[in-house]
């Protein structure tokens, strides 16, 4: 397979580390997660971070990727400032986070492209990308398949090809195999040995697993925040000094003598043979098989391991239950396939206002990839206009004195729009949510684009869904007598979408500030009064004082009344008791400030939200 080079991108700052972290610490209110840390890591290196639970690996791993904000300290991505140049040093970045942050819900192809798209990947070069990276990890075959249907090995490996798509430098993954059994462990690791291979890619992993730290160029074991030592494995265990070594021999009586006296050996019997430690192994030892006249059925050298080093240096072991040792096992059933021909040196991709558009449309094509998969959902959310337009518009009509049943159908007919568009704009809310406790907001969170792009993309998305779905109850309009006027149609949609897009900004709103076991109830708390004060449902000149008032400061109310006023231009017998216009004093606010009215609102709203957006961790 032919690698075709991408547009060059913005360079790392010449002669500075890929990983650079001064003074870095992050303070929670109860406990301080890291402390003071320092280091640097070259170009090409593969680094581990080694800690038992809560040292606090994965803290320092997000701030490195600008995912959390630093208490104080300071980060260079390749050169680049995080606290300043956040965008240009995710760039350089290729994340595989210690929960899976795939969208289960799209096919392996479907997440790369995502991907393809977040990072700018040149079009042209995506389809290639993908194909060579699912082959990278063994996944050709599972490319159209939905990732709910993955493994956790799978996904994994997915994962792994989901964060090289991009060409990053720098390749951070936090505890890339946990929760993996040995088998699928041992997979990732030859794919990331291929992958140091074929690319200078720096490499920084967190792990509590001895035996993949050991595999590291350099190490730093981390306790309570605090980093204890920093080195090469082979050097960090070399202060501790000698190998433990076990012999079998023949006539051990005979061995243990020659060895006190010909290797001035200190030697112990024990019940499974010899034991003795030395600090030069590799060089007794072919002494020992040629020169001792005892025949040797087995000799086992155990050197120190890290986990002895963490305990010289911390008092406690870091050993995690389930942790294997020795070395991943290189061998696996389903091997991928060859490696392609070494490509060129990583690249990364422009950026820009082009960048940011195109990140956009992909956030927003992802709603609507959702949408058009959940036809059930779009099919039940049309239960509840309707309802309201037939049940209520023939069990209320009765009630109207004046105008007829038709009429006051006619009449429900907006309030049945907006209730149309309710259900698939506040589902935006929860998808938001739900992203998020899924892990897939991380992934868009790391991607090298502005935070209020991505919110934008995705309350966009939201607008269209729930502008779609509502348009559909459109064409029911004529069944009870809304005019099926070509220029009525076109302008309830667009009071429809402006409405819509309020609307998604609520949901989005409240996301942000409410817990999600609380996002159902507060919205069914906050919709009732909003959408029964609106005048969709009774009029406002119905209403006692005081609830005119209180519909007056009812954004939706307005776009409700824009509607009615639309309608009623088309409507030969309009019923005025039904649809007079929204009164300030005896001024009526034209439809076109009601519009602006809404907009603005929803531009105050995705304000704000983007803001809030953009500080989460
Ligand atoms: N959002 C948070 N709020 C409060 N405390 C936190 C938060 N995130 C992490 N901590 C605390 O910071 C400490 C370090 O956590 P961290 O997840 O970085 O450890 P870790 O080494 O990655 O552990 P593990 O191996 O279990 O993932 C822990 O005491 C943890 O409880």
């Amino acid at each position: 397979m032919r690698v075709q080079p991408d547009a060059p991108l913005a360079p790392p700052v010449t002669g500075s580390p890929a990983i650079r972290a001064t003074g870095l610490t992050k303070r929670y209110p109860d406990v301080t997660a890291v402390d003071g840390l320092d280091l640097s890591v070259a170009a090409g290196e593969s680094f581990g971070f080694l800690g038992p639970n809560g040292a606090g690996k994965s803290t320092t791993i997000a701030m490195l990727c600008t995912l959390a904000v630093p208490t104080a300290g300071t980060v260079e991505i390749d050169g680049h400032d995080t606290r300043t140049d956040a965008v240009a040093a995710r760039r350089s970045i290729g994340l595989i986070f210690q929960e899976s942050t795939l969208d289960a819900e799209l096919t392996a192809a479907e997440n790369l492209r995502f991907h393809a798209d977040l990072y700018d990947v040149p079009a042209a070069l995506v389809p290639g990308r993908v194909d060579e990276t699912l082959a990278l990890v063994g996944l050709s075959d599972a490319r159209d398949r939905f990732v709910r249907t993955f493994s956790g090995g799978m996904r994994r490996r997915l994962e792994i090809a989901r964060a090289l798509l991009h060409r990053p430098r720098i390749l951070f993954l936090d505890e890339p195999t946990i929760g993996l059994d040995p088998q699928s462990r041992a997979q990732v690791w030859r794919h990331l040995h291929r992958i140091r291979e074929r690319e200078s890619v720096t490499l920084f992993l967190t792990t509590h697993y001895l035996d993949e730290a050991e595999q590291c160029d350099r190490v730093a074991i981390l306790d309570a925040g605090r980093i204890v030592a920093q080195g090469p494995p082979a050097e960090l265990k070399a202060v501790l000094g000698a190998d433990r070594v076990d012999l079998r021999t023949d006539d051990d009586a005979a061995a243990a003598r020659l060895l006190r006296t010909r290797f001035g050996l200190t030697v112990a019997e024990t019940p499974g043979g010899l034991s003795f430690t030395a600090t030069d192994s590799a060089r007794i030892l072919p002494r020992l098989f040629a020169e001792l006249d005892v025949p040797v059925y087995e000799a086992r050298v155990t050197p120190p391991t890290l986990d002895d080093v963490f305990l010289h240096h911390t008092g406690h072991r870091i050993r995690a239950e389930g942790a294997s040792e020795g070395p991943p096992d290189p061998a696996g059933d389903d091997a991928p396939p060859p490696v392609p021909a070494p490509r060129p040196a990583p690249e990364v991709a422009s950026g820009g206002f082009r960048a940011e558009l195109r990140a956009l449309r992909m956030v927003w094509r992802r709603e609507m990839l959702h949408f058009l998969r959940d036809r059930a959902g779009t099919v039940l959310s049309l239960f509840q206009p309707l309802l309201f337009l037939f049940i209520l518009g023939v069990g209320l009509a009765g009630l109207m004195a004046g105008p007829s049943s038709r009429s006051y159908q006619v009449f429900l007919f907006s309030g049945a729009l907006v209730t149309a568009s309710q259900a698939p704009a506040l589902r935006v809310g929860s998808a938001l949510l739900w992203d998020r406790r899924s892990g897939f907001l991380r992934e868009m969170l790391a991607g090298p684009v502005h935070r209020g792009t991505l919110l934008l993309g995705i309350c966009l998305g939201g607008t269209t869904v729930a502008t779609c779905q509502a348009g559909l109850l459109l064409g029911a309009g004529a069944l009870i007598g809304v005019p099926p006027d070509p220029g009525l149609l076109v302008l309830l949609a667009a009071e429809l979408a402006l409405t819509a897009l309020a609307m998604t900004v609520l949901g989005v709103v409240l996301a942000m500030v409410v817990r999600p076991q609380t996002y159902g109830t507060a919205l069914t708390v906050l919709m009732a009064p909003l959408m029964f004060l609106s005048g969709s449902v009774f009029p406002l000149s119905a209403m006692p004082g005081w609830m005119e008032a209180v519909a007056l400061v009812n954004p939706f109310t307005y776009a409700v009344d824009a509607m009615h006023r639309t309608m009623a231009v088309y409507l030969a017998d309009a019923p005025a008791s039904l649809f007079a216009p929204v009164a300030w004093g005896s001024w009526h606010p034209p439809v076109v400030l009601e519009a602006l009215m809404l907009a603005g609102l929803a531009a105050l709203g995705l304000a704000w939200a983007a803001r809030r957006f953009s500080r989460l961790d």
